[in-house]
């Protein structure tokens, strides 16, 4: 299979993401996990923009032994001086020259003819000759140069010595049919090409850099250039990690490989964006948090029976431990099962409908419904207390400079309906009068706690409460979103439980 080369621009062109600056301690370990990650080619920065960039890239240079180390140079020889200062201790050192040949860059930047143009990057050409062995030549904005004028520069380029050229769409502005085309063209007509590698370098300013890059091998190009996670000027770089899935994923349609240790990936983004401050957007492809989560139910009991239903690739592949099957509001039944299985639930048909029926009502008042927001269903689900009074509403009227008032009804065991409204001196005192009126039993409270069931904004409120009566204390547990509600259906269970408990002992009586 014809290999891929993979020129990693994150510590260059990433770093040009606005907000992004990484500083010498940054760029190595970034750079030693792209090592870890096989990356081919590491450009470490631009030596001439700072001394600072000068002594990361040298750092990078004198501390990567696997990698070939870059650094990017204007064709000026102040900037390729510089470069050569910063590889210096390199193992295998290389320098990226650089020129615009396009009409609008050459006529509006650099304010040069054509001929300026090639004669200039010859000379930069000639001078870096002197000082390394390896040289890359881009013809910045390749993508909206003249085809014959970029055959010309490319011709140019191998004469003098270039190891690589590179085709960059720097602006983002072809279609991959039309980027493809370049690369073939290139290789049927450039004499010489052969003894070089070509060389893609796409921006997302349309959304196709990875698909252009793709296009760009079939066309011919050896090497890709790209950044981890897609960061990068304006709306980014390849993203690597797409091409590199893309050719492994699709390698029966590329016939074409990487060398990348794929288990890394995972690793590698993450710490990119750790250090880079750029955060990756839940549906970034093979990175995103959801790249591998499955919410809906059709999906999760696809995935439940087959995983190649729903995923072309594995999580494993790039270093993640599984899927994620996501329960919420468009989950099914196959995947609630399962999840009570993980969490060391076997529950009948009938238990398993009702805790279900209770999962999708929480679904749809809560963004995530959490392992515990579970466990609270199941212990009110598995909690076999006769229901003799069922809340069935409350209505709580609040005001800070009025009497809380509440409204509640109850069910009873009978089928009958007790309505009935209270004062008090706050909300849930309010409710707990109104429920004593509607229950007729005398109770004291004994006992109140409420704490958060896992974290968040939305997250449900849980209540603890005791209620004594005469000999008898009995607990109540009641879970909702509202903690007003949850107040409630607590002081509705522990009324079950003391109910059941006076029954059974008035039971135990009339045997004895
Ligand atoms: C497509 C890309 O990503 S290219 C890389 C872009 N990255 C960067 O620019 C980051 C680092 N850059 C910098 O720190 C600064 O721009 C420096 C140090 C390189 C230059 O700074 P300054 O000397 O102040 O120049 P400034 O950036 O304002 O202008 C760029 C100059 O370089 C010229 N230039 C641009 N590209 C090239 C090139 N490849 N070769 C030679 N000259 C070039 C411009 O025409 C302009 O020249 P002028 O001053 O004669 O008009
Ligand atoms: C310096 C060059 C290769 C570049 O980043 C671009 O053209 O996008
Ligand atoms: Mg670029």
């Amino acid at each position: 299979m014809r290999k891929i080369y993979i020129f990693d621009t994150t510590l260059r062109d990433g770093e040009q993401s606005p907000g992004v600056n990484l500083n010498t301690r940054e760029k190595l370990e970034i750079a030693y996990q792209l090592e870890k990650l096989g990356i081919d080619r590491i450009e470490a920065g631009f030596p001439a923009a700072s001394q600072g960039d000068l002594a990361a890239v040298n750092a990078v240079a004198r501390s990567i032994k696997k990698s070939t180390i870059i650094g990017l140079s204007r064709s000026r020889m102040q900037d390729i001086d510089a470069v050569r200062e910063a590889l210096q201790g390199a193992e295998d050192p290389c320098i990226h020259l650089f020129l615009a040949t396009s009409p609008i860059h050459r006529k509006y930047k650099l304010r040069m003819e054509k001929e300026q143009v090639l004669e200039t990057a010859r000379d930069a050409l000639r001078y870096a000759r002197k000082y390394f062995s390896k040289i890359e030549f881009s013809c910045e904005d390749a993508g909206r140069t003249e085809l014959d004028f970029l055959c010309r520069m490319t011709a140019m380029a191998i004469e003098e010595g270039a190891s690589v050229v590179n085709i960059p769409d720097t602006v983002g502005y072809l279609y991959p049919y039309e980027y493809g085309n370049i690369f073939k063209t290139l290789k049927e007509q450039v004499p010489g090409i052969e003894k070089i590698q070509l060389s893609a370098h796409c921006h997302d300013d349309l959304g196709m850099a990875t698909a252009n890059s793709l296009a760009a091998i079939l066309g011919g190009a050896d090497q890709i250039e790209g950044t981890i996670n897609g960061i990068g000027e304006r709306a980014g770089n390849t993203a690597l990690e797409e091409v590199a899935l893309a050719l492994e994923t699709r390698s029966d349609f590329f016939g074409a490989k990487t060398s990348l240790e794929l288990t890394e990936i995972s690793r590698t983004s993450r710490l990119v964006s750790r250090l880079t401050g750029m955060v990756v957007p839940g549906n970034k492809a093979i990175v995103g948090a959801n790249a591998f989560a499955h919410e809906s139910g059709i999906h999760q009991d696809g995935m439940l029976k087959e995983k190649t239903t729903y995923e072309i690739m594995s999580p494993e592949t790039i270093g993640l431990k599984e899927s994620k099957l996501v329960l919420g509001k468009h989950s099914g039944r196959h995947a609630f099962r399962e999840k009570l299985t993980d969490l060391g639930y076997t529950l009948g048909e009938e238990q398993l409908n009702e805790a279900f029926a209770k999962f999708k009502a929480l679904a749809d008042k809560k963004k995530d419904v959490t392992n515990e927001d579970i466990l609270s269903i199941l212990e009110e689900k598995l909690d076999d207390t006769p229901e003799s009074l069922h809340l069935e509403t409350i209505y709580v009227a609040y005001g800070n400079e009025s009497t809380p008032h509440a409204k509640v009804t109850l069910l009873t065991a009978e089928g009958n309906t007790v309505e009935k409204e209270a004062d008090g001196n706050g909300s849930v005192d309010a409710i707990y009068n109104a429920i004593d009126l509607a229950s007729g039993e005398e109770v004291t409270l004994s006992d109140y706690l409420i704490k958060s069931v896992g974290r968040g904004k939305d997250a449900q409120g849980e209540v603890h409460v005791v209620l004594a009566q005469d000999e008898i204390s009995v607990q109540g547990r009641g879970v909702s979103t509202d903690i007003l509600e949850a107040s409630a259906r607590a002081y509705v269970d522990a009324l079950n439980r003391l109910i059941e408990k006076k029954e059974s002992d008035r039971g135990l009586k009339a045997q004895s």
